[in-house]
C-alpha cells in the first residue's frame, strides 16, 4: 500500500474512531520524519504529564519467545491450562475462555487448517505462533490498518508461519500465507510488549499499536507509555514537548550504554540510532558505556566518535587509547557475571559492586547501574529478603542505589521516565519501613516523604501493574476505569 500522510492520518483516525479514542484537534500529528519514514509529532506544545493519545492494540497475542510460560490463548493467565473441548490445538484456562466468542472463532479457522490432530505436546508452539492467525480475522477496515504500517520485509520474519506449516501441517491458503507473513514483518518492525493481569497474576505479550506503532525512537524519549487493565496503551508527555517536536519512544532500555542500545535496536529494530545520546562520547555526563582506564586506573574510557562501528576508545586523563574489541570483551565478560547471579547472591553482588567493578568501570557504568536494579527490586520483596526480613544495612543499600539511579536518570534527561516512577515508589518504601523500625525502637521518627508517593503516582498514572497503594491515590475516574 503506498504510505502518504493523508491516508496514513485518515486511516489512523478512522481506527481510533472505531475504537471511540478519537479526540478532536488532538495533541499529535503524523508528519514525514527525518529519521526517515514516518513520526509522530506534536500539533502544539503539550506540557509534562499531559496525555497525548490513547491507543487500542489492533493485534494482541502471546510472545514466540522460549523463556515466556504457556498463556491461556484467550485472557493470557498461566494457571489451569488445558486443550480446548472441540480439539483445535490451543489451551485455555476456564469454561468462559472456552465459550468465548473470540476463542469459537479462532478455534474455527485453526481446525478448518488442521491436515492432522496437534498433539499436546506442539499445542504450546501453536499458542506463540498465534498472533498472525489472529490477523486473518481482522476486519477488512482493520486489515487495511495493518497494511499501512511500516514492515521489515526480510527472510528473517515470518517464522511463525514455518512452524504452522512445517510443524504443526496446517493448510493454510496461499494469499492467507502472504498475508501472515507481511503480519509478521509488521508485528517484528512495531510491537510493543504488554503486560496483562494484576499485580501477582501478570503476563507479558505482545500487541500492534497503530498509532504507538508510528513513533519513532530516541535514546532520550519525551513520553512515558504504560498498559491499563483493558490492554489500552496510554501515552503521556514525561517532558515539556514544543509545538512541532517529533514525539518519541525509547524502544530500547535507557541505563544501557551506548553500544549496547545501538546494537540492540540495530538486531531488533534495523536501524543505527543516531540521536543526540548516541552521538555524545559521555552520554550527557553520565559515563555510561565508560570503563575506568588500566594505565592511569582513574581516567574514564570514552569512545571517540561512538557513531563509528569498532572506532577508538580513548582514556580522558591519559589519552592512552584503546580498541573497542578490548572494550566489548570486558563488558561482555562483566554481562554474563551479572546474568550468573541469583536472588541468594545479595552479599557476592554488594560485594561485586564495591571491589572488582569499582577497580574496572566509573560508577555509573551499565553494568553497575544494572546490578544496583536488580538489588532494588530484590531487597524488600523476594523471599529471604522482603520487608520485615531485610537487615538495616541492606535497606540502607537499598536506599542509596534507588537515590542514585535517580540522579543517574536526571543525568540522562529522562524527565517523568517510567522507571524514575518505580524508583520513587521504592524510595518512599524504604522510607516508610525506617519510620517503622525507627518507631518500633522508640526513637524519633524518620518521616516518609509523602511527596515522593504522589509524583510516583502520579507518573506510574493508568499503568495496570503499579502497587495497589498508588492507584489508591490516582483521580476516581482513572480508578472506576480499572475496575
Ligand atoms: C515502529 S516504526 C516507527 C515508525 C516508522 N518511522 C514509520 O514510518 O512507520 C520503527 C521503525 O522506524 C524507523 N526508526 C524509528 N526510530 C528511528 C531512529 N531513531 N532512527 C532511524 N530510524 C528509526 C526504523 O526503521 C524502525 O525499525
Amino acid at each position: 500500500m503506498q504510505r502518504n500522510i493523508d491516508t496514513l492520518t485518515k486511516t489512523i483516525h478512522k481506527y481510533l474512531e472505531r475504537n471511540s479514542l478519537y479526540v478532536e484537534n488532538p495533541p499529535w500529528e503524523i508528519r514525514k520524519s527525518d529519521l526517515g519514514g514516518f513520526g509522530v509529532f506534536a500539533a502544539r506544545s503539550i506540557e509534562t504529564g499531559e496525555l497525548i493519545f490513547r491507543d487500542y492494540p489492533i493485534i494482541l497475542g502471546p510472545r514466540a519467545a522460549l523463556t515466556c510460560p504457556p498463556l491461556c490463548v484467550n485472557c493470557y493467565g498461566k494457571d489451569n491450562l488445558r486443550p480446548c473441548e472441540k480439539k483445535c490445538g490451543l489451551k485455555l484456562c476456564s469454561d468462559k475462555c472456552q465459550n468465548s466468542s473470540k476463542h469459537q472463532k479462532e478455534c474455527k479457522i485453526v481446525r478448518q487448517w488442521q491436515t492432522r490432530p496437534i498433539p499436546e505436546e506442539l499445542s504450546e508452539k501453536l499458542g506463540k505462533v498465534f498472533s498472525p492467525i489472529r490477523a486473518i480475522l481482522l476486519s477488512d477496515e482493520d486489515k487495511k490498518v495493518v497494511r499501512c504500517l511500516k514492515a521489515h520485509i526480510s527472510d528473517q520474519h515470518g517464522f511463525e508461519v514455518d512452524v504452522m506449516k512445517k510443524v504443526l501441517y496446517l493448510d493454510v491458503k496461499e494469499d492467507e500465507e502472504m498475508f501472515m507473513r507481511f503480519v509478521c514483518c509488521v508485528m517484528d518492525a512495531n510491537a510493543f510488549e504488554v503486560i496483562v493481569g494484576s499485580e501477582n497474576n501478570q503476563s507479558s505479550v505482545k500487541g500492534l499499536y497503530p498509532l504507538g506503532s508510528l513513533a519513532n525512537h530516541s535514546c532520550t524519549p519525551n513520553t512515558i507509555h504504560v498498559f491499563d487493565n483493558n490492554q489500552h496503551m496510554i501515552v503521556r508527555a514525561s517532558t515539556f514537548i514544543p509545538k512541532g517536536t517529533e514525539i518519541f519512544h525509547s524502544y530500547s532500555r535507557v541505563i544501557w550504554g551506548t553500544p549496547t542500545r545501538r546494537f540492540h535496536l540495530f538486531r531488533t529494530k534495523h536501524f543505527l540510532c543516531k540521536c543526540q545520546r548516541c552521538e555524545d562520547p559521555t552520554e550527557f555526563g553520565s559515563y555510561v558505556s565508560a570503563i575506568l582506564c588500566k594505565n592511569c586506573k582513574t581516567g574514564k574510557v570514552i569512545p571517540i566518535d561512538p557513531l563509528i562501528h569498532n572506532g577508538k576508545w580513548q582514556c580522558e586523563g591519559c589519552a592512552e587509547s584503546i580498541n573497542k574489541k578490548d572494550v566489548a570483551a570486558l563488558s561482555s565478560l562483566l554481562g554474563s557475571t551479572l546474568n550468573s547471579f541469583t536472588n541468594d547472591d545479595v552479599e557476592i553482588m554488594l560485594k561485586f559492586i564495591t571491589t572488582k567493578l569499582a577497580t574496572v568501570v566509573p560508577e555509573n557504568n551499565e553494568t553497575v547501574v544494572e546490578l544496583k536494579y536488580k538489588l532494588i527490586w530484590i531487597l524488600g520483596h523476594e523471599r529471604g529478603f522482603t520487608w520485615t526480613e531485610l537487615s538495616d544495612d541492606h535497606l540502607l543499600a537499598k536506599e542509596k542505589f534507588c537515590g542514585e539511579l535517580l540522579a543517574l536518570l536526571e543525568l540522562l534527561r529522562l524527565g517523568q521516565c517510567k522507571m524514575r516512577g518505580l524508583l520513587l515508589y521504592e524510595l518512599y518504601c524504604c522510607h516508610a519501613e525506617q519510620k517503622r523500625r525507627q518507631a518500633k525502637a522508640g526513637s524519633a521518627s524518620k518521616t516518609s516523604d509523602k511527596s515522593l508517593l504522589l509524583e510516583a503516582a502520579d507518573i506510574l498514572m493508568y499503568d495496570v501493574g503499579a502497587p495497589p497503594e498508588i492507584k489508591k491515590l490516582w483521580p476516581d475516574e482513572i480508578k472506576l476505569r480499572e475496575q
